[in-house]
């Protein structure tokens, strides 16, 4: 059967009403359908190898080769009426409970920022890292917040920087997301350097580069026995950032931090507290119940005794570390702009489908 132009219409207002994103595979099949409809085959010249995007659905259109537009207009008819089942399409759009990227919840004296994309092993995106320096921020000024925790939902600490991150390109090019990616890293780092309180890393999980990295920042690191900590820089065509290049070989000496920070060695929970990046090790059976337990139990301890024993221990610090942060920011810009890079994260994401 036929779809008439009607249907075509009907069909792209439900897509604005779709309440769970049907993910990015999908989402390129409508633009591909869509542009076939309207416009025929694809008429564009091909963008270049860095305009992630616009390539990805350049390439989506191409492929669909000359299937005349009558047939592009059913296929995108049916395939928006297979995304929304009659409940979805009934108008309404709120946001699920519980359905933000970042949670931040206070009790008992304890702010817990917990990463919330569990089905992106909580990989950060760049709204994730400004969410986190935001509620980093509050926090440090809230009286009624004794002790800070950062953690993971689901099976996942954090994969870390999200590698999608790269690919939004703005009209500035990846010149402009490089030197505003470098701003964000050394703001979002430093907030960390600078934080007053007790901050704690509750390491649900595995653990991936940038999410590694800042524990060295941290006051206490728990661990369950299934947590892992891989800094995979170099496959990556990236360098050391969280201050790691300056904490790592202090914490756990040269020669260990050059296996995890240029070889990329993978860490066991048990070898991680060994070498000193780790606090303590929980079994996973029980981690969440002695860990937040113990938390509690410290979140009643005086807080203006704590802040000053900190300010004690890390401000000789600060300065180096404010210092070792702004370095590794601008050599990250300078990676994020190299070959190896690219092809690094081209490779990931083309393995995802998601080029
Ligand atoms: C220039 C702009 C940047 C601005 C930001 C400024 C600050 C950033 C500075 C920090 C820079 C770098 C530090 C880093 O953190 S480098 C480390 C980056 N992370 C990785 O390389 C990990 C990549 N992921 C993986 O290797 C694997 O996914 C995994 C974590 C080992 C899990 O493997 P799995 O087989 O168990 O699960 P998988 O199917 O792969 O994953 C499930 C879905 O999650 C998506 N996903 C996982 N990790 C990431 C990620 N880091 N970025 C984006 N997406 C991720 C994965 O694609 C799957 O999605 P889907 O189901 O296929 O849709």
């Amino acid at each position: 059967m036929r779809a008439s132009q009607k249907d075509f219409e009907n069909a792209m207002n439900q897509v604005k009403l779709l309440k769970k994103d049907p993910g990015n595979e999908v989402k390129l099949k409508l633009y591909a359908l869509y542009k076939q409809a309207t416009e025929g085959p694809c008429n564009m010249p091909k963008p270049g190898m860095l305009d992630f995007i616009n390539k990805a659905k350049w390439d989506a259109w191409n492929a669909i080769g000359s299937l005349p537009k009558e047939t592009a207009r059913k296929n995108y008819v049916d395939l928006v009426s297979s995304l929304s089942p009659s409940s979805e399409s009934s108008g309404r759009v709120d946001k699920e409970p519980g359905s933000e990227s970042v949670v931040i919840t206070s009790e008992d004296g304890i702010t817990k920022i917990m990463l919330n994309r569990p089905a992106q092993k909580n990989a950060i995106t760049i709204q994730m890292y400004q969410e986190i320096l935001s509620a980093l921020e509050a926090t440090s000024k809230d009286d009624n917040s004794v002790i800070t925790v950062l953690t993971g939902n689901g099976d996942y600490y954090s994969s870390g920087n999200d590698l999608t991150n790269f690919t939004n390109l703005p009209p500035g090019g990846i010149e402009e997301v490089a030197k505003t990616g470098s701003i964000l890293l050394r703001d979002f780092v430093d907030c960390f350097i600078d934080f007053p309180k007790p901050l704690i890393a509750v390491v649900n999980g595995p653990a991936v580069g940038i999410a590694v990295t800042l524990l060295g920042l941290f006051d206490a690191v728990y661990a369950s026995d299934r947590a892992t900590f891989h800094t995979p820089f170099t496959q990556l065509g990236q360098t050391a950032e969280g201050c790691s290049s300056y904490t790592f070989p202090k914490i756990m000496g040269p020669a260990k931090a050059i296996e995890m920070l240029i070889f990329g060695k993978k860490l066991t929970a048990h070898e991680a507290c060994a070498q000193g990046l780790v606090t303590e090790v929980f079994p996973d059976s029980t981690f969440q119940k002695e860990v937040w337990a113990r938390l509690k139990a410290y979140a009643k301890l005086p807080p203006n005794a704590m802040r000053i024993s900190k300010e004690l221990i890390r401000h000789n610090e600060k300065e180096k570390l404010h210092a070792v942060n702004a370095e590794e920011s601008t050599a990250l810009q300078g990676r994020w702009l190299s070959e190896e890079c690219m092809n690094a994260i081209i490779n990931f994401l083309s393995r995802k489908s998601k080029l």
